[in-house]
């Protein structure tokens, strides 16, 4: 039976050490306690680190104590924890992902144990998995794991889901391993992330660190595509509930009640992390006392900091700054009856927290950056039929879904002060109005209704990859070609030129052909059998003067103008160039807006490239061109089309098509190759007989090819094939 394998760096279960030996307790942390609820079942298993260095002989109790609750643990070394864990992943990820670069440190020697620990994961998970089990892994600490996986496990259905941030390109682009980490995560068949937002910056630091284009959320690897959508992370909302009306939870309640004389109570809880936002929190409380001198004694802030990452210097810093900022508050504002904090640092067990929900009137979760922070939802889910508060960050992931809470920015200290007076003085009607809306959210999009989600999506992009599948022109394939050739009479070879024959250069003028190119179609073209067709949008001047000399057929600037061997130029139809100088001022003034583009003039099209421009702004100005192009060509007979990092307009019904069907009309073959690799050669790929041998170089997304070359080397060594055939 196929079943789940979770993958992420800490297990939802840890070990503790003490002086009676090893103990094991649930993990903090939203992605242990968000999927604790879900992997027991249909036979899943996690595997993960459970949080601490043990010896040889511990190993086996952890392994069998783990193994009875569906987990295979992971152990690190020491070293392993201190370079991989607090150092690549607490060091440098966690900081640049939370817009915290100024604490990034970039080692060496980390990045080198971040690979190492990626691939020791790799290997625990390939003992694991059989070929039919769907593979999900979580989070930063194994952005490389999922091309791991996919070198060993081409066919495996993987998923990928990011628990934190995604930051905009211009912080992804400081990582001296930025590459690696893309191309790592783009191993998997789907990568998810909480918000929207962080989609999008992830899709353009892939078009603009990689190259990759993307269309619906469809990013083209090469032949793979990756499906890349936004699933925010729901909590086991039914569980929460349930506590929250347990027994249990009631009695905890009354006895804070108890101890804190009724007092109104402002929650916080988090883990120990400069991301949270807690020392900021501090001196909003703090300003609140000052300002609304009436809240002393009537409110306290209960404040829990979860110990995390404690070997970590920016975390050791940061809990010495909130143990001196609470202690000077409370000794500031305390009276013999009443502490403005009630501070732990510690972790509570769910029933104590659930009690601290309950009893909690507003709930302050103000992050400079969260992922999404579960706290929130969690805080939510326990109210029941109570009314409260909820006081969200608009940098938490949460925020994009729960607009009922009151969103502050978290760094205005003023906002922040002022929104825990509003919420204290929030009608309850008000409260139960707002309360009851992010409750039916919270329940509705629930941890089970998010894994439901990703497992349809996951399925979703297989299909999706099965379907956009051309077959590689392999050998078994080259070698059936080869031996059509050698058996043919007649041959017709349609040959692209730009990113066919040749590669790319940002001058197209620059691009002219190499020795090998001109040998290997002075050799092909020197075969009576051959009609040696070059199909290209390039102008006849230029490919006169580059490959007239030989004996070549073209069909040139897109199918206008044709020249079999030994005639003239034809025009494929009469046509006009008297348009262009309503539309040449429009390509003109695009150049003069986007830095680096230029127009081409050919004699019946226009051609505005932006290869050499701002990659995401040339896509956006070509996008705006095309738009008002399309309306100017409405009522008239011309075309607009969007090539590769060009926008061309030329008459309607010209195309590199039409052209070769002139060929395919006038020279009967028993073998037919055409091949290109752009939109502009689907046209020649639709013009052909289904026998023929059509061949998309690159990308293979959306093209009528039935075969896929990936460069144009390729395709030099598959004409040198025929040549030697
Ligand atoms: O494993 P630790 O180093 O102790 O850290 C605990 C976890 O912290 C992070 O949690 C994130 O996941 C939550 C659920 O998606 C999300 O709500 C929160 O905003 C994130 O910060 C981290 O991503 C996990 O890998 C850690 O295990
Ligand atoms: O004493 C505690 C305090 C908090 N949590 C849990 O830790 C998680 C924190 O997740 P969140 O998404 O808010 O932030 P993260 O810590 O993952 O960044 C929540 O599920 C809390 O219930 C816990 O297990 N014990």
């Amino acid at each position: 039976m196929s079943r789940t394998i979770i993958v992420s760096n800490r297990l939802p279960t840890k070990v503790l050490r003490s002086e009676e030996g090893l103990s094991f307790s649930p993990s903090e942390g939203g992605l242990a306690t968000g999927l604790g609820s879900i992997y027991r079942a249909d036979n899943n298993v996690w595997v993960g680190w459970p949080g601490i260095s043990v010896d040889e002989e511990e190993e086996q109790e952890v392994r069998e104590k783990l193994r009875a609750d569906s987990m295979r643990p992971v152990f690190l070394t020491e070293s392993e924890i201190r370079d991989f864990y607090e150092g690549f992943s607490n060091e440098t990820l966690w900081p640049t992902f939370h817009y915290f670069a100024q604490y990034a440190i970039y080692d060496q020697s980390h990045w080198d144990a971040y690979v190492a620990v990626n691939e020791k994961f790799c290997r625990a998970v390939l003992e694991l998995a059989g070929p039919d089990d769907t593979i999900w892994v979580h989070d930063y600490q194994l952005l490389l794991l999922p091309q791991m996986l996919r070198k060993a496990r081409p066919k495996s259905s993987i998923g990928f889901f990011l628990h934190i941030p995604f930051p905009s390109y211009e912080l992804i682009r400081v990582l001296p391993w930025r590459r690696q980490l893309l191309e790592g995560m783009l191993g998997a068949d789907l990568i998810g992330f909480h918000t929207y937002g962080y989609m999008r910056h992830f899709l353009s630091s892939v078009s603009q660190l990689l190259g990759y284009q993307s269309q619906n959320g469809l990013v083209e690897v090469g032949t793979r595509s990756v499906l890349v959508d936004a699933f925010p992370m729901g909590i086991d909302q039914a569980k929460y509930a349930e506590v929250a009306q347990s027994e249990e939870a009631r009695k905890h309640e009354q006895t804070y009640r108890d101890a804190l004389r009724n007092e109104r109570i402002i929650l916080s809880i988090d883990r120990l992390d400069y991301t949270k936002g807690i020392a900021q929190r501090l001196r909003a409380y703090e300003l609140l006392l000052q300002t609304y001198p009436e809240w002393r004694e009537r409110a306290t802030l209960l404040m829990v900091v979860v110990p995390s990452r404690d070997q970590v210097d920016q975390y050791k810093e940061l809990k010495e700054e909130i143990d001196e900022l609470v202690g000077r508050i409370n000794s500031m504002y305390r009276t013999i009856s009443w502490n403005p904090i009630q501070y732990f640092y510690r972790s509570f067990p769910i029933e104590e927290l659930s009690a601290l929900y309950r009893m909690a009137e507003v709930a302050l979760v103000t992050p400079m950056r969260d992922g999404m922070n579960l706290v929130a939802k969690e805080f939510i889910a326990s109210k029941i039929d109570n009314p409260g508060v909820l006081i969200l960050s608009e940098r938490a992931g949460a925020a994009r879904e729960l607009s009922d809470a009151i969103i502050i920015n978290p760094t205005d200290t003023n906002q922040l002060a002022e929104a825990m007076h509003e919420a204290l003085m929030m009608p309850e009607d008000e409260q139960r109005q707002r309360m009851g809306a992010m409750q039916a959210l919270v329940k509705k999009y629930n941890i089970h209704h998010w894994v439901n989600l990703f497992m349809d999506r996951l399925t979703y992009s297989k299909l999706k990859q099965e379907t956009l599948a051309t077959t590689t022109l392999n050998a078994d394939e080259l070698q059936r070609m080869t031996s059509e050739y050698q058996n043919a009479s007649q041959r017709l070879l349609f040959l692209d030129y730009d990113g066919t024959l040749s590669g790319f250069n940002s001058n197209p003028q620059l691009a002219g052909p190499d020795q090998e190119l001109l040998m290997l179609l002075a050799e092909l073209s020197a075969d009576k059998r051959n009609r040696v067709v070059i199909v290209s949008g390039r102008d006849r001047a230029t490919l006169e003067k580059w490959l007239g000399h030989l004996p070549l057929d073209f069909i040139v600037e897109h199918g206008v103008w044709l020249r079999a061997l030994g005639e003239e130029w034809t025009m494929l139809r009469p046509l006009t160039n008297d348009w262009m100088h309503e539309i040449r001022p429009i390509l003109d003034l695009h150049v003069s807006r986007t830095a680096g583009s230029f127009v081409e003039e050919k004699e019946y099209s226009l051609v505005w490239h932006y290869r050499r421009a701002d990659i995401e702004l040339g896509e956006v100005r070509a996008r705006e061109l095309t738009s008002h192009l399309h309306f100017l060509a409405s009522n008239s007979d011309l075309q607009v089309m969007e090539g590769n990092k060009v926008v061309e307009v030329k008459s309607a019904g010209v195309n590199k098509g039409a052209g070769a069907a002139r060929w395919l009309a006038s020279y009967p073959a028993d073998f037919i190759i055409a091949i290109g690799d752009d939109r502009t050669d689907e046209d020649t790929f639709g013009a052909m007989p289904s026998h023929a041998y059509t061949v998309k170089v690159g990308s293979t997304h959306r093209s009528l090819a039935r075969f896929h070359l990936d460069t144009h080397h390729d395709v030099r060594r598959v004409l040198r094939a025929l040549v030697e055939a």
